[in-house]
Formats: structure tokens, C-alpha cells, sequence
């Protein structure tokens, strides 16, 4: 970095140099040129005196110097009388030397004898004067010889001067004039140097004012920088050490302030623990809600997290919604848990994240060292363990660490990662169970269902994964590839002849949020070449009671384009009806529930009736489902429900014996079934 003061006594240093070499210029200059201006007037004057007074009486001579040969001249009479009046005329002036021309140049006089006779035609100053003007030249001699004698190093100031009898008059003759000005320039000399001398000394006086300043300066800017590079380094250290987002520590510091915690506890052998907690369901938030309120929402979980902390411990950030907590210096395991108990109070209110209030809660991991905990670098796998065990207990608890706990959570994780792994491995498969009508006997349309082909443990029915896939954000990817599979094998359906027959399919309310349905449907159809009429989907009343504006837009969407929708699982949603005037609806499935407890209950048999009235006076197609017996199918004939699914009819079947199914009479199936004992078998 450039030094201020380096770059300000260089540029000082120039900078008086230049001025006092230009000042010094400009000094001499104007007293030189004064100088000669003074002198040369001064000469004009005694010019003008001698002219007055001598001229008269030896114009004539001057004027016919020329026709005396040269050698006779300086002897003439009129020379040596013009010697004596000048002498006498110059004595009282500082001239050394004077000459004198006529017109044609010729020296006709000379105070040093020797020049007389010279021809000085071409001279530019005898020239100049010759013409009325006055010249003047300031030489330097080394020798000079003013009269017979010589002088040494002298400065002099030569005039020529024209001649006039009268002011007025023609020039008769050129004057030249020496004046000794040797004292005079070393006079200027002087001056010079005194005047430069005293400005050198007042701009280095000033300069080494404006020096101190700017070393000052020069002081109080490095401090600075020190400063801001401290500062810079500290934010640097800050941001490698903690989280951007919440400012909390982040992984790397946890690991330090957990092994110092480590040592601490060691040494004093004192208790410590460590918190594990993880936000429920952020995936889902942040997928429906967006990033940002995402983050909005961490920040938000970040703060309840410090604010139920002791001052001792410590909260850091170590991955997406994954807080963990130090708790040193522990009176014992009890105290852990009042903490993660204040937690669960800080979070059991509402968060205020833009648009909507959410309450999100928290699943507390907790391993004390020493406790069940026996190393302490295993303290936080085994919080992590006691989150998990947390979620499985059903969330928004805090659960210390167990060695059973810990064997129960790695299997989970286990089939967590299988689950994860499934689409790719292609373990994930569809049933179909089919939809009867009962007055012809003949399928009208089948209901897809998945299936995952579990390596170890067999087929795994949708209840002991679906909410899974959903807390994990696959339930989309995995719905997208049952729309697909299920449109591809309708399709096969009708080119094997079943041409009528339609294929429902069950999507879940995180599909509609993803955003991502209305285009997955399209392709999926595009795809499989099947006609939309054929497609139905079946929501359930909680995605009506969702998000209405974005539901809606989708469903119309689906709906102009033609697919089915039929509403799932119909009465148990306790949401308010008014949603089917405006819903794009075709069909109400009504909950197997009510119709398991027909013959048994008739509170149930009354409902079923009454949804069944409804669908009829809001004319929608309505469809049985559950139905296992004869009862129960003849109890809905005659409420007017003639569409029926069930295992009276049919469980669900893989896809290589659907066409099967499609093909025989339901109805003389029916009466030679046990429901029960018939689904073991069709799912095994
Ligand atoms: N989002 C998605 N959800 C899906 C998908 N596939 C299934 N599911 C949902 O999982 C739930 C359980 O389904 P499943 O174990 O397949 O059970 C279905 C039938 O087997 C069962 N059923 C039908 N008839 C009878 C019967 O007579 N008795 C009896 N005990 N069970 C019977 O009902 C389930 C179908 O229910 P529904 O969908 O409400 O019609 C279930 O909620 C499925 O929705 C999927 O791809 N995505």
C-alpha cells in the first residue's frame, strides 16, 4: 500500500524544486531585462549629450572619415581632440568603451585606438541603429580591453545609438556605448539568491508542517486499516464458524464446544448432555410454503431455541431444520429435560411467518454422558438416535436415549433409506382392486393402489409408508410414477378389449402443492395415450380444505381437460359440505367405515343414507366402498348406490391378473367369496 507520507515528500520535494527553479528563472529574467532596459536609456542619454555637444564639430569629419586611408586615421588631429572631449565627458559615467561609426560602418573612433579603421557594416546592432533604432546586447567576456588595457570576466552591456543633430533629424552616424554591468548582474546575483533562499525556506517550513500532518494521517489511516483487517478476519472467522442464516454456531464450532465441554466434564467429572432437535415436518413447509418462509421459519426456531437455553449452554445450526444443544455442567438427567420441556412450550406458539400463523414443533433428541451413553464422540449419533424416537412416538416430545430405543430407531433408519432408495430400485408396484356395478355386474372402473415389493419383508401395504414418503418430499416423485403406471396399464386394459373401463388414482395433499400435478397428469396421459375421461383422481376432503384458490385452480384445470375427480373417503373429513357446489366434482366415495358398520350401527347406516342422497340431489356418481358383504351390498342397492368396491367383490390384485378380473361377471364372484380369506391370498 502506498505510504502517504512517501508519496507526499517526493511529490513536496518536486514541487519546491520546480518553484524555486522557476522562480528563480523568472527573478533573473525580470531584473536583467529591467536592467538593460534602465542602461540602454541611460546610453540613449549620454548618446544625445555627446551628439549635442561634439557632433557639431566633427560631423564633417565623420561623415569624410572614409576617404582617409585606414592606417592615417587613428593618427588624424580630430581623434586625438575627440579623445580628450570624451574623456572628459565619460569620466563621471561607468562607460569602458565607445565607439563611433559612420553610415558605412567604418570605426572612425574608438576609445581603444587599436579598433579604429574596423568595418563594422554587417553588424546586426550597427545595422539596426544605422536605421534609427537602438540596440542593445548583454555579452560576457572572459579578456576585455575597454582602452589599451585589459580586464578580466567582465559583463557588459553594448549599445549602438543612432546619431541625430536633432530630435528629428536623419541619422548621421552610430554610437556604440560599453557599460561595464559586472556589479550590477552580481548585484541581481544576490538578490537572487536571498529571494530564493528566504522562498525555499518558508515552503520547507511549510512543507514540514503539511509532513507532520500527513504522517498523522499517514498513522491514523495504517491504524485504521489494522482495524478493518482485524475486523475483517474476525468476520471471517464468524462466518466460517457460524450458521448465515440464524447466527447460531455451526457444525464446525459445535464440534469444538462440544469437546471442550467434553474435557470440562472430565475433569470436574461432572454431567453433560447433548439435545438433538429437529423441526416436524419442515420438509413440508418449506416445499408448500415456500424458501423463504422457510428460512423465516428457522430464524423464528432459532430464536425460541436460545430463549429457552441456560446461559451455560450452547445452540448451534448443523444442517437444514437440525438444532443441536450442549448442555454442560448438568445437576443430572432431570434438568435435560426441563429444558427440552421449556422448549416445547416456546414452540407450541403459533409462528408468525407472513401470510399465515403455523405452529411447528419440535421432535428433542436427548444422551446424557455419563448415562446409557457411554462414549462421549458417540453423545451425538445417540441424540440423533432419541429424535428419531421422538418422530416414531408421534412427534413434538422430547425422548432420552436407550440402548432399545437405539436398536428400534436404526431399523426404522434403515427402512427410511430403503423407502428412499425404492423408486430407483424400482420395489414400488400397483394392486388394482376393482369397481363393480351391481345392477350389470361388469367393472366400470378399477382403483390403483401401491404396493412396495419390500426386499426383506415382502409387500408393504401404503399405511406403513405413504406418510412417510410425504415427510420426506418423495410422495411426489412416487405419485407422479403411479399417475404414469396407472394410465399406461388402463390403456393396456382397453387395447385388450376392456375399453370402458376407467383407472382412479389416489393423490395425496402435498401433490397438489407441489405445484407440479396438472403438468405430471398431462404427460403422464400424452404419454400413455389415453383419452382423460378415463383418468379419475381421488382426493380426500382435507386437500378441499387446504389451500382453496390453489386447489381449486388445478382441479379446474384437470377437470376442463377432462379427467374425473371423486372425492375419497367421504363424511369423515368433518369439513364443511358447502365445498361441493364449488369443487369440480364427478364422484363421493363413501367411507367403508359407515358401511362396515351397516346392520351394526345405525347412526352409520343413516349417514350412509344421507350421503347417498346428496350425491344424488347434487348429481354425483356415487361409490360403495369397503363393501365385504351381501348385506352391506344389498343395504346399498337400495339407497340408490349402485357403484361398489370391495373385497365382496374383489381385493386388490397385481397387475397380471387385472385383465383376468376385468373379464368375469363380479357378481357370481361375489357369491362364491370369502372376503377376508380371498384378500390374504390376492395380496400375498
Ligand atoms: N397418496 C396415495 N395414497 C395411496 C396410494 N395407494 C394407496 N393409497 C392409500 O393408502 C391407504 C391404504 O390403502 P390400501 O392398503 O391399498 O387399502 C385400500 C384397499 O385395499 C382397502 N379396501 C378396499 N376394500 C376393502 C374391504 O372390503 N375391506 C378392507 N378391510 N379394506 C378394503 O381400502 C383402501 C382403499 O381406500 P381408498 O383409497 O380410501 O379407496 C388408502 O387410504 C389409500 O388411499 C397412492 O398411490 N397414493
Amino acid at each position: 500500500m502506498v505510504r502517504l507520507s512517501r508519496a507526499y515528500s517526493f511529490a513536496s520535494f518536486v514541487g519546491i524544486a520546480i518553484v524555486a527553479i522557476a522562480l528563480s528563472w523568472f527573478y533573473r529574467n525580470l531584473a536583467v531585462e529591467a536592467l538593460v532596459q534602465y542602461q540602454t536609456l541611460s546610453n540613449v542619454e549620454l548618446t544625445r549629450t555627446v551628439a549635442n555637444t561634439l557632433w557639431p564639430r566633427y560631423a564633417d569629419f565623420i561623415a569624410n572619415a572614409g576617404r582617409i586611408p585606414v592606417e592615417h586615421l587613428a593618427t588624424q588631429p580630430e581623434i586625438a581632440r575627440l579623445a580628450s572631449e570624451l574623456e572628459q565627458k565619460l569620466y563621471e559615467v561607468n562607460v569602458t568603451k565607445v565607439k563611433i561609426y559612420n553610415m558605412y560602418g567604418l570605426t572612425v573612433f574608438s576609445t581603444d585606438a587599436r579598433q579604429i579603421g574596423e568595418n563594422k557594416q554587417d553588424n546586426p546592432g550597427f545595422r539596426k541603429a544605422r536605421n534609427g533604432e537602438t540596440a542593445s546586447d548583454l555579452v560576457f567576456r572572459d579578456h576585455y580591453s575597454p582602452s589599451e588595457d585589459e580586464v578580466e570576466r567582465r559583463n557588459l552591456l553594448s549599445s549602438y545609438v543612432p546619431i541625430r543633430p536633432t530630435d528629428d533629424g536623419p541619422v548621421e552616424g552610430v554610437f556604440e556605448v560599453y557599460v561595464d554591468v559586472t556589479a550590477l548582474l552580481d548585484d541581481i546575483a544576490r538578490t537572487e539568491r536571498t529571494v530564493l533562499a528566504g522562498v525555499v525556506g518558508v515552503l520547507l517550513v511549510l512543507y514540514l508542517f503539511l509532513y507532520a500532518i500527513v504522517r498523522r494521517a499517514d498513522r491514523l489511516l495504517e491504524q485504521h486499516e489494522d482495524e478493518e483487517r482485524k475486523a475483517q478476519q474476525e468476520r471471517i472467522r464468524h462466518l466460517a464458524y457460524h450458521d448465515a442464516l440464524t447466527g447460531l454456531p455451526n457444525r464446525a464450532l459445535f464440534k469444538d464446544r462440544l469437546q471442550h465441554a467434553v474435557d470440562l466434564a472430565q475433569r470436574e467429572g461432572a454431567m453433560i448432555g447433548v439435545m438433538f432437535i429437529d423441526l416436524d415436518r419442515f420438509k413440508v413447509i418449506n416445499d408448500s410454503l415456500g424458501h423463504e418462509r422457510g428460512d423465516r421459519v428457522l430464524v423464528e426456531a432459532a430464536a425460541r431455541i436460545r430463549g429457552a437455553m441456560r446461559t451455560s449452554d450452547t445452540a448451534c445450526r448443523i444442517g437444514g431444520d437440525e438444532f443441536v444443544v450442549i448442555l454442560e455442567r448438568l445437576a443430572s438427567a432431570d434438568e435435560a429435560a426441563r429444558v427440552a420441556g421449556r422448549l416445547l412450550e416456546e414452540f407450541a406458539r403459533p409462528m408468525d411467518v407472513g401470510a399465515r400463523e403455523l405452529v411447528v414443533s419440535p421432535s428433542i433428541g436427548i444422551a446424557v454422558y455419563p448415562g446409557p451413553t457411554r462414549e462421549v464422540d458417540r453423545l451425538l449419533k445417540d441424540a440423533d438416535a432419541a429424535m428419531h424416537g421422538a418422530k416414531e412416538m408421534g412427534r413434538n416430545r422430547y425422548l432420552f436415549y436407550t440402548e432399545e430405543l437405539n436398536a428400534r430407531v436404526q431399523e426404522t433408519l434403515e427402512y427410511e433409506l430403503g423407502l428412499r432408495q425404492a423408486l430407483a430400485r424400482d420395489e414400488f408396484t400397483l394392486h388394482y382392486q376393482p369397481r363393480v356395478d351391481v345392477q350389470s355386474g361388469r367393472v366400470v372402473s378399477v382403483e390403483a393402489l401401491l404396493r412396495w415389493r419390500h426386499p426383506a419383508r415382502g409387500i408393504v401395504l401404503p399405511d406403513h409408508f405413504i406418510r412417510l414418503l410425504e415427510d420426506t418430499g418423495m410422495i411426489t416423485p412416487v405419485g407422479e410414477w403411479v399417475v404414469r403406471q396407472a394410465c399406461r396399464q388402463c390403456r393396456e386394459w382397453h387395447l385388450a378389449g376392456h375399453d370402458g373401463v376407467r383407472v382412479a388414482v389416489n393423490i395425496s395433499l402435498l401433490q397438489f402443492r407441489s405445484n407440479s400435478l396438472v403438468y405430471a397428469v398431462r404427460r403422464a396421459l400424452t404419454e400413455a395415450g389415453l383419452a382423460p375421461q378415463f383418468l379419475e383422481l381421488e382426493l380426500t376432503e382435507t386437500v378441499l380444505a387446504d389451500d382453496m384458490g390453489q386447489v381449486l385452480a388445478q382441479l379446474r384445470e384437470l377437470r376442463g381437460a377432462g379427467v374425473q375427480i371423486s372425492i375419497d373417503d367421504f363424511g369423515t373429513g368433518y369439513s364443511a359440505l358447502s365445498y361441493l357446489t364449488q369443487f369440480p366434482v364427478d364422484y363421493l366415495k363413501i367411507d367403508r367405515s359407515f358401511i362396515q358398520g351397516v346392520g351394526l350401527r345405525e347412526d352409520h347406516a343413516a349417514i350412509t343414507r344421507a350421503i347417498a342422497a346428496m350425491a344424488r340431489s347434487l348429481h354425483l356418481g356415487v361409490i360403495g366402498e369397503g363393501v365385504e358383504t351381501s348385506e352391506q351390498m344389498r343395504f346399498l342397492q337400495g339407497i340408490g348406490c349402485n357403484v361398489m368396491q370391495g373385497d365382496l367383490f374383489s381385493p386388490p390384485v397385481a397387475a397380471e391378473h387385472s385383465a383376468d378380473m376385468l373379464a368375469i361377471d363380479m357378481l357370481a364372484a361375489a357369491d362364491t367369496r370369502t372376503p377376508r380369506g380371498r384378500r390374504r391370498r390376492a395380496e400375498a
